[in-house]
């Protein structure tokens, strides 16, 4: 089997910095994969390379067989990043046409896909008001539903849920179960120990580096421990 997303040691630094050091992921499809790790350890820097917005300074990656950064590719991938890229001066339904007019969708396949999106994301009666009017949380959920939708195969979200109200997280999740039921390729990234606790895989990032990774179950094992915090804690210890 083919993994979805392959990372092969790849490594960042901005100046002296590293900010990746050597990571190894393989994402499989069907796979929800939670990058967990406290603010400043890397993810979002690893899920930009993944996305093919920002390039390695070594090692590389590949998306569905193919290497990174590829223009063709991006049609396959739903990309939420940590700060909402919208355009204020439109409104909500406008900014979800804009995009799926960029990916090309047919006129009938566009309002579905608009409906569908913006249902899962609870802003269906607010679709007609500009974004600039727009709450924090309504942005995040907008920009959600703009990562869905081109029905992508793959979905990279950055920290989809922050500001989201517990019950709409609670739905969300159970979309995501459902897209991966349907063999999509999940990759979030969380800081959230009930959020990790759903994903199929974790990988625990600490200081530009993955210091453990496997289930849930496959970790509690492995330390002995229930608490995925205190998990990633003793991990990020055993590392040092
Ligand atoms: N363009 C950049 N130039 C210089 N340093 C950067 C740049 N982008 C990120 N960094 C640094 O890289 C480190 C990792 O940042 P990154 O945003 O990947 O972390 P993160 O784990 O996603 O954090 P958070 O959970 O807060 O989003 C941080 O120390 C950050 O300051």
């Amino acid at each position: 089997m083919t993994s979805t997303i392959v990372v092969n040691t790849v490594s960042k630094s901005f100046g002296k910095k590293v900010v990746l050091n050597k990571v190894d992921l393989n994402v499989e499809p069907g796979q929800i994969c939670g990058l967990i790790g406290p603010s400043g350890s890397g993810k979002t820097t690893l899920v930009k390379i993944i996305v093919g917005m920002d390039l390695p300074s070594k090692g590389n990656v590949h998306v569905l067989g193919t290497a990174v950064p590829n223009l063709h590719l991006l049609q396959k991938i739903g990309y939420m990043a940590q700060a909402d890229a919208l355009y204020n001066d439109l409104t909500g339904e406008e900014n979800l046409a804009f995009f799926a007019t960029l990916y090309k969708l047919k006129k009938d396949i566009k309002k579905k896909r608009i409906e569908y999106a913006a249902n899962l994301v609870n802003l269906t009666s607010d679709l007609k008001k500009k974004v600039r009017d727009y709450s924090g949380g309504m942005k995040r959920r907008l920009s959600l539903a703009i990562a869905l939708i081109q029905d992508p195969q793959v979905l990279i979200l950055d920290e989809p849920t922050v500001g989201i109200d517990p019950e709409l997280r609670q739905s969300i999740w159970a979309e995501l179960r459902f897209l991966k039921d349907k063999g999509k390729t999940i990759l979030i990234t969380t800081h959230v120990m009930d959020e990790a606790e759903k994903c199929d895989r974790l990988a625990m990032v600490r200081d530009g580096e993955i210091i453990t990774s496997g289930s849930p179950s496959e970790l509690r094992t492995k330390y002995g421990i229930t608490s995925l915090e205190e998990i990633f804690l003793k991990a990020g210890g055993e590392k040092e």
